[in-house]
């Protein structure tokens, strides 16, 4: 009998963590590529990770690896955990290594320079891949501690989505496949932005009246911007669109939310980022999203408000007044009637 083949799951952080655990726990056997040989050693003998989600036991089946290359050339299919400042320089070169191969992103990023969503990213780096994205209301850390959780796996390849499925599915993980996979990957990307927005408010006292508008507001405008970009609108209504922004903008777990809430109460950008000490990938993807929606012209308040408060000098008393008195508006005026 040959034995199983093994899946990769690059990045070393909270979400490779939490992926590289669920699928071995699925049976899978696993190797989790990191950069640091310490923190490898460190998992292979504690069965913790060092730096991320302390407390999580680390599944026997995860052998965690520093080597990319035997990581690229034993499995076939291949999890993207590194945050979107890195993925294109931890896998640029290796086009052959990767032809072929199953590449599913888990990140939820934009490039700064190209605006191109992870996905486009592995498409320009291996053409000769199959490649899919995985988006969702999806905490590491809940993930890991089995809350019961649903994703999206989206890509063109059905028979890439079922094998993504196949891989995933759990007593707690549940997995919904998607063929719309620029929509699921940009609604992941663009909900960082609201994230912080709410946990600045959370910080000042927010009522739950004021949550709900900003959350049904910030759907309004991702969806606005995404159509114009040619997405399908009803992606968002699903788990990879307002599913993640609920979680996202309600919970002290998201990173993100935690970078808002030391704005709220006070810090700089740079204090707030580093005492949150992990990625908050919603800080860059705000300048790129600014500058396409100022190019496309596309009515985005809240992005406009927070890019004001963060890179424009503007407080938030000016920004919540501005948002506040502005022009009277149609409430649902970004679903089209007609095309889809
Ligand atoms: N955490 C979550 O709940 C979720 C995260 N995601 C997405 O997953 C992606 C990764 O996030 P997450 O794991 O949480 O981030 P973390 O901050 O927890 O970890 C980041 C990881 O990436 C590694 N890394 C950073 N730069 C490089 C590089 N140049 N080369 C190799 N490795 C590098 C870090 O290594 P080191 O420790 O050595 O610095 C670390 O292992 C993000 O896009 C995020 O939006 C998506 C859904 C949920
Ligand atoms: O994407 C996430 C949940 O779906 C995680 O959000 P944070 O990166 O803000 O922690």
């Amino acid at each position: 009998m040959t034995q199983q083949q093994p899946i990769a799951v690059l990045g070393g952080g909270s979400f490779g963590t939490a992926f590289a655990n669920l699928l071995a726990e699925n049976g899978q056997r696993v190797r989790q590529w990191m950069r640091d040989e310490e923190q490898a050693e460190a998992i292979r003998t504690r069965r913790e990770n060092p730096n991320y989600l302390k407390g999580v036991r680390i599944h026997d089946g995860v052998e965690p690896t520093t080597d990319l290359a035997a990581t690229l050339a034993e499995c076939e299919m291949i999890f993207v955990a590194v945050p979107s400042s890195a993925l294109r320089k931890v896998l640029d070169g290796r086009s052959e290594e990767l032809a072929g191969k199953m590449l599913v992103s888990l990140t939820k990023g934009i490039e700064a320079q190209s605006f191109k969503l992870m996905s486009q990213v592995l498409e320009e780096i291996a053409p000769k891949s199959r490649i899919a994205v995985i988006s969702g209301p999806n905490l590491a850390r809940e993930i890991a501690e089995h809350e019961l959780t649903a994703t999206v796996v989206a890509s063109e390849d059905d028979d890439l989505c079922a094998q993504v499925q196949d891989a995933l599915h759990g007593r707690t993980f549940r997995v919904y496949a998607s063929g719309d996979r620029f929509g699921v990957e940009l609604g992941g990307a663009l909900k960082n932005v609201y994230a912080i927005i709410a946990g600045m408010a959370a910080a000042l006292g927010m009522g739950e009246n004021t949550k709900g508008m900003l959350i049904t507001r910030a759907l309004a405008e991702m969806t606005r911007f995404a159509v114009q970009l040619g997405a399908n609108p009803m992606t968002f209504l699903g788990l990879a669109g307002v599913g993640d922004l609920i979680v996202t903008c309600s919970s002290p777990k998201s990173r993100n939310y935690q970078v808002g809430f030391a704005l709220g109460e006070g810090l700089t950008l740079e204090d707030a980022v580093a005492r949150m000490g992990e990625t908050a990938e919603g800080v860059n993807t705000l300048k790129v999203l600014k500058a396409k929606a100022d190019e496309l012209q596309v009515y985005m308040p809240l992005v406009a408000g927070l890019n004001a408060i963060l890179f424009g000098g503007r407080t938030l008393e000016q920004v919540i007044g501005a948002l506040m008195s502005g022009e009277p508006k149609t409430d649902v005026d970004f679903i089209p009637t007609t095309g889809f």
